[in-house]
């Protein structure tokens, strides 16, 4: 009866804190508590061992089970979400979101189909909604939000000295750290960054002749020259990638466990408890080893009289001149360059990837992209990033990609302040966690006009009568933890479609329908796509630019 009273007491005293965050102190605290009472009773009631362990056991069971019981019944009736819709599981524990996420590995579909069924907020966890408005994109991550990020940020670490800028819960801390970010990508840096990437994307584009005319699997070919992109411009290095035509040890590794990333972030606590355990996060052991050596590379070879010609140099160059900005710990260096590489790598090989595929779909749009290029570049010579940044069809392609398809499927998780928000008449409690269903809400028929169809012009000509400025589009976020990368991205994008459309046609293989690859793209935080395989044909004299 006491340990049952214990239970209820202990959930109601764990009920104005973040429990999540000491989920490992409380699980590790129940194999001692079971040898505690064991030698309790086995010295004051003279009882053997086995039946002073199962008087422990049944104790600690009683207590477990008033607690969960507690749990269950507070957050089935009483919670401050209880009058939100959503499936009756996802209210007793966020197991049933990682169960959806795990069984196809398309959590944003799930979603989709939650909130087909439920409307525009539904009850995604015992304390999580997925909201569907646009009103609320603003007052959930805008300039002024008093929303903040959640236990979902402390996945790698709780203590925000030793976590990536981006996972800092602080957001003064935040916004000292992301200036050193900024630094790295200030226009004047990605002048300097702007040659190389071309570099990288002459390669590419030399690779795709040798291969002209034969399928070449474009998601593998796209994260070459993203990965390349990244050693290149953030840390100076050549990852070797398109080289060699195979992906470095280090991807390799980190994309082997992405699956479990996908289904683990949807509890945290999980993931952070896994992080503790010696040995547990084995799996990451070789890119984590790979991204600690960039670092202190980088750090060896430092040289205060040189301006950094990288972004990791930019981080560490805030860490030797002491900079406020700078990352407080060597664990904070080493996580943000792990963020460095999986931040700007795969989301952008996800969106080449994808527009590729939509210019194969759509060939009047390509043609209609190659005429625009050749009326501006007469001799490919002549190529120049300023001139092709002036041909604004391709940013058209690029935002009507990121709509329909963003890299982020859905956006990471704020919690809302004490005294709650208002969401045009709907009042969220305080202590929510809150996200946007990125891709849905850029799908959706009530602010998007052919809202699944594929139409660049409405970023262009059409802009006014599509109403586009007026609609919900956040494929980078926004406000103070918005990409960083983005300027970054669209400079590799602009030059990597640009050089491509300029020397080839393409199309899809025959044997390639682009089905399985459009619906089979997985959820993993950041989309991991299937194959897919195209072929480039090199375009005709007289019609390409070269
Ligand atoms: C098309 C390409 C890209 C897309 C769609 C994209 C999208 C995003 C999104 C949605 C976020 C916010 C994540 C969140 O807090 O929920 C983000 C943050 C971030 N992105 Fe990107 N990104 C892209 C490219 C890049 C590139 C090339 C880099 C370069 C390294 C980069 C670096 C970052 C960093 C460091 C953050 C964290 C910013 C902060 O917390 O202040 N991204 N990105």
């Amino acid at each position: 009866m006491t340990a049952a009273v214990l239970g209820v007491i202990f959930h109601i005293s764990i009920q104005g804190i973040e429990f999540e965050r000491h989920m490992y102190t409380f699980l590790a605290a129940l194999p001692i508590s079971f040898v505690a009472f064991t030698y309790t009773f086995q010295t004051t009631e003279a009882i053997h061992l086995g039946e002073a362990s199962a008087q422990a056991a049944i104790i600690l069971t009683i207590f477990l089970l008033a607690l969960l019981t507690s749990m269950s019944i507070y957050r089935l009736f009483f919670h401050r979400l209880h009058s939100f819709p959503g499936p009756h599981f996802s209210r007793l524990s966020r197991i049933y979101a990682a169960y959806l996420a795990a069984k196809n590995m398309q959590f944003y579909r799930e979603l989709a189909a939650l909130h087909f069924k439920h409307g525009d907020f539904v009850r995604t966890g015992p304390r999580e909604l997925s909201i569907m408005r646009p009103s609320a994109i603003p007052l959930i991550f805008g300039p002024n939000t008093r929303c903040r990020k959640t236990t979902w940020h402390s996945q790698t670490n709780s203590n925000g000295d030793k976590c990536a800028m981006t996972m800092t819960r602080d957001p003064v801390q935040h916004r000292l750290r992301r200036r050193a970010w900024d630094r790295g990508f200030s226009m004047r840096a990605l002048g300097m960054y702007e040659p190389r990437v071309k570099e990288k994307v002459d390669m590419f584009v030399r690779k795709l002749s040798e291969m002209a005319g034969d399928p070449v699997d474009v998601t593998e070919w796209s994260m070459f020259l993203a990965f390349d992109i990244m050693g290149e411009v953030g840390f100076g290095k050549d990852f070797g990638n398109l080289a060699s035509g195979a992906a470095h040890p280090g991807i390799q590794a980190i994309h082997k466990h992405m699956n479990m990333m996908g289904i683990l972030s949807m509890m945290p606590w999980l993931l952070n408890i896994l992080g503790s355990i010696p040995g547990a996060a084995k799996g990451f052991a070789s890119f984590f080893d790979f991204c600690g050596t960039q670092m202190e590379e980088k750090a060896r070879g430092w040289d205060p009289q040189k301006e950094p010609g990288d972004i990791a140099s930019w981080l560490v160059k805030a860490v030797m001149e002491k900079d406020v900005s700078a990352p407080p710990t060597k664990e904070a260096l080493d996580d943000d360059s792990r963020i460095l590489i999986i931040a700007g790598s795969d989301t952008t090989a996800a969106t080449l990837t994808f527009a590729l595929y939509f210019l194969c779909k759509h060939p009047a749009k390509q043609q209609k992209l190659q005429q625009l290029l050749d009326d501006a570049i007469s001799d490919q010579k002549l190529w120049t990033y300023e001139t092709i940044k002036s041909v604004s069809y391709i940013d058209d392609i690029i935002n009507e990609t990121l709509r329909l398809c963003p890299p982020l499927a859905n956006s990471s998780p704020r919690e809302t302040p004490a005294q709650g928000i208002v969401i045009d008449d709907v009042y969220i409690p305080g202590g929510i966690n809150v996200i946007i269903p990125v891709r849905q809400i850029q799908r959706d028929p009530r602010y998007w006009t052919k809202a699944e169809d594929f139409v660049p012009e409405r970023w262009g000509e059409q802009r006014q009568d599509m109403k586009t400025d007026d609609a919900p589009w956040l494929p980078f976020l926004l406000g103070a933890h918005s990409c960083v990368g983005k300027n970054l991205a669209y400079l590799s994008l602009r030059t990597s479609l640009s050089l491509i459309m300029l020397n080839f046609d393409v199309g899809l293989a025959l044997e390639e329908s682009g089905r399985d690859f459009i619906n089979g793209a997985l959820d993993t935080v950041v989309l991991m796509l299937p194959p897919l395989r195209l072929v480039f044909t090199p375009r005709a004299p007289g019609t390409t630019a070269v």
